[in-house]
């Protein structure tokens, strides 16, 4: 017999999660131009979120915003292109977004926090580690932790850019139950809603049924990533055990409740160990390191550490402690992890035996490139 929950078991389950993470996008908190907040617009995820947390559950809203409140202060004609615009505009209406959640949770008797983080506060395990720190005291104080992309001082190499993968990535940092995407659209279909024959997915639990999605058509005018970045989030979050759903912000209190709004993104497999789908997801890779048929035979069958005698070529410029991809001769990516030696150190020790190095460059040489603890192995 399948083990398979059927759509309403999953819809139930959604309704029961104790630990949410709600991300709102521009489109859902802004004006028809896109040029100010929406005051009632904001008050009416608040309202279906504070009434969530008065029925005993935990919510972190992932809020984007921040530009398009700023567009109207600026006096711009529409979202600015360029990168320095966009923080100068994000400057100005973070503050403004922030204080607009304030006020409407505070109808509910409840605080506020904002949290900024980038890309790299996910990419260091040490910064992954007090983030989640924060927010779990920040939960346990009661408190509404407003999370945004901290994009004055992102620049283009440490960005997300969209904050769909950041709410994915939050909702494994917390341990969410579930994760709610707000946009302006009711769900995913197989086209761009307003073209004809696209037709609503009200479910999706494998990864082909998307193969006859289209997301290709760009967003809102005031939102960035478009479906596309929503789709890959949901992905995000079911590979980390996380159900996720997709849906109008109109509809957030149903969505909430485990009706029948939006898509439900159901994940199929089991959680993945925390550490393998942290270095697999929250980070990126800095750079490659090339290892002969031996290491790959080593690291995939035995798990075993990654030795310096293994390595055959360094690619990219990293730092110790960064994230790089170990890579076959063919061009196959084992797996990523952490380093423990720069691209600058590891040509120097590359396909020499551990205990030669020690002898001859002392015994902090003895260490491993990649330690088993801080390596992925993809599945095979
Ligand atoms: N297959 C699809 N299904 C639903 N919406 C789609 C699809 N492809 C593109 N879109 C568009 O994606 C937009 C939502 O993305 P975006 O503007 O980035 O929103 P947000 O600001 O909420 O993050 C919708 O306005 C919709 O027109
Ligand atoms: N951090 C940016 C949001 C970037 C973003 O992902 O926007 P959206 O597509 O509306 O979710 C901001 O606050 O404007």
């Amino acid at each position: 017999m399948s083990a398979e929950r059927s759509d309403a078991q999953v819809r139930a389950q959604l309704g029961a999660a104790r630990r949410i993470v709600i991300k709102v996008g521009s489109s859902s908190l802004t004006s028809a131009d896109g040029g100010h907040l929406d005051p009632l617009r904001l008050q009416g995820v608040v309202d279906a979120a504070a009434a969530r947390i008065a029925a005993g559950a935990q919510v972190v809203l992932v809020s984007s915003g921040a530009i398009a409140a700023g567009i109207g202060p600026l006096g711009l004609p529409s979202r600015p292109r360029d990168l320095a615009t966009q923080q100068a505009a994000a400057s100005v209406g973070q503050g403004a977004l922030v204080a607009a959640y304030d006020a409407a949770f505070a109808r509910h008797g409840r605080t506020v926090g904002q949290v900024l983080l980038t890309a790299d506060d996910t990419t260091r395990r040490s910064h992954y580690t007090n983030a989640h720190r924060t927010l779990a005291r920040l939960l346990d104080l009661g408190i509404v932790p407003i999370i945004n992309e901290n994009d004055t001082v992102a620049t283009s190499e440490i960005r997300f850019g969209d904050n769909d993968r950041l709410a994915a990535l939050v909702a494994h940092l917390i341990g969410a139950d579930a994760l709610v995407l707000l946009t302006d659209v009711d769900a995913l279909y197989t086209d761009k809603p307003d073209r004809p024959g696209a037709r609503r997915l009200p479910v999706v639990r494998y990864a082909h049924e998307l193969d006859a999605v289209d997301t290709s058509a760009t967003g809102s005018r005031v939102g960035t990533g478009g479906m596309q970045t929503k789709v890959e989030a949901a992905t995000i979050a079911n590979a980390a055990g996380i159900t996720a759903v997709l849906a109008a912000a109109n509809d957030v209190a149903a969505a909430l409740a485990g009706e029948d709004v939006g898509t439900v993104f159901v994940p199929t497999s089991r959680r993945r160990p925390a550490r393998s789908w942290w270095l697999a997801h929250a980070t990126s890779s800095r750079g490659a390191i090339v290892v002969d048929a031996g290491a790959v035979a080593a690291l995939t069958e035995r798990g075993t550490s990654l030795l310096p005698a293994g390595v055959v070529e360094v690619r990219g410029t990293f730092a110790d402690g960064d994230p790089v991809d170990v890579v076959g001769v063919d061009g196959t990516v084992v797996g990523r992890g952490l380093t423990s030696y720069s691209s600058l150190e590891l040509p120097r020790v590359m396909g020499r035996s551990t205990r030669d190095l020690a002898s001859d460059l002392g015994p902090d040489y003895e260490r491993e490139v990649i330690h088993r603890d801080h390596l992925a192995v993809h599945p095979r």
